[in-house]
C-alpha cells in the first residue's frame, strides 16, 4: 500500500533519499541520476528515483517546516529508506559565510515544533555520526566552501521577535537558520535513520531576508552554484555509507 502522503511504497527499492524543500529543486537534481523516473507528486512531496553510480536514490522534495519534514522522514522510513540526507537553504548567522557556502550541521537548535511533539528539547538533534563524516569529506574534497557547526532550526520567518532571537543565536555562535533539520535530525534518531543536512546559504548575514530569498528563487548565481555544490556532496555521501555497508 502506498504511503499518505509521499504517495510511494517499498517497491522503489531505495536506501538512500536527498530532500530538498522545495519540489522545484528536483528538476536540479536530475542532471546527476541515470534512469531518472518520475515516482509521484502530492502535496509538497515531489519524488524521482534515479541510480546514481549503481546506488538507487530517490530525490523528494519535503515543503517548509518541521510538520512536512517529520511525515516524509516516517513515510519514507516505511518504504525502507535507511539513509536521508536534506539539501536545504539557509540564512548565516555569521559573518563570513558567503552566498552559496554549505553550512553542514553537527547539531541543530530544536526551535521548531514538530521535534517536540516527539519528544521534550532536551533532547539532542544531531545528525548521523558517518553521513556527516561523509558529507566534510566529500566537501573538502571537492574544494567546496564549507561550515560546520551548531545550526538552528525555527518555526516561521514573520514573527515580531524573529530578529532579535537571530542575534541572540548568533552572539552564541550559530551558523545559520533553517526550518527542517531540526526535525529531520530528532526523527530520525529516533526511528533508527541515518539522516544529516546540507544547507546552502541564501542570505548573508545582516542583510534582508526577503530580498535575498528572491534572488535565489531567481537563480542568482553564486547560491545557484552552492546547490549543485550540495546536491553533489549529499550524493558522494550517501553512496560512501552505501558502499561500506552502512545503508
Ligand atoms: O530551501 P528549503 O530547503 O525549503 O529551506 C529553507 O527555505 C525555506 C524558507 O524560505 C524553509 O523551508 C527553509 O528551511
Ligand atoms: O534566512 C533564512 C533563509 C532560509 N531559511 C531560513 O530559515 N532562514
Amino acid at each position: 500500500m502506498k504511503e499518505a502522503h509521499i504517495q510511494l511504497d517499498s517497491s522503489v527499492g531505495a536506501k538512500a533519499a536527498i530532500l530538498p524543500g522545495d519540489p522545484a529543486r528536483i528538476d536540479r537534481i536530475l542532471p546527476y541520476l541515470e534512469h531518472a523516473e518520475a515516482l509521484a507528486y502530492n502535496r509538497e512531496y515531489r519524488s524521482v528515483a534515479g541510480l546514481y553510480h549503481g546506488m538507487k536514490v530517490i530525490a523528494m522534495s519535503t515543503g517548509m517546516g518541521g510538520s512536512s519534514e517529520s511525515i516524509a522522514v516516517e513515510e519514507l522510513h516505511h518504504i525502507g529508506v535507511t539513509g536521508m540526507v536534506r539539501i536545504g537553504s539557509c540564512g548565516a548567522l555569521q559573518k563570513g559565510i558567503g552566498l552559496g557556502d554549505l553550512v553542514v550541521g553537527c547539531g541543530a537548535i530544536r526551535d521548531d515544533g514538530a521535534s517536540k511533539a516527539y519528544v521534550k528539547d532536551i533532547y539532542p538533534a544531531v545528525p548521523d555520526t558517518d553521513l556527516l563524516f561523509e558529507i566534510l569529506s566529500a566537501a573538502k574534497k571537492n574544494g567546496y566552501p564549507v561550515h560546520c557547526g551548531v545550526i538552528h532550526s525555527h518555526e516561521t520567518f514573520y514573527t515580531d521577535t524573529n530578529d532579535a532571537e537571530e542575534a541572540a543565536w548568533s552572539k552564541l555562535g550559530v551558523l545559520g537558520s533553517d526550518f527542517e533539520s531540526a526535525a529531520l535530525f530528532t526523527v530520525g534518531r529516533i526511528r533508527g535513520v541515518r539522516t544529516a543536512s546540507i544547507l546552502n546559504n541564501v542570505v548573508l548575514y545582516g542583510t534582508s531576508t526577503e530580498d535575498s530569498i528572491g534572488s535565489y528563487a531567481d537563480g542568482a548565481s553564486l547560491t545557484a552554484e552552492g546547490e549543485k555544490r550540495e546536491i553533489i556532496t549529499a550524493l558522494e555521501a550517501l553512496h560512501a555509507c552505501w558502499e561500506k555497508g552502512l545503508l
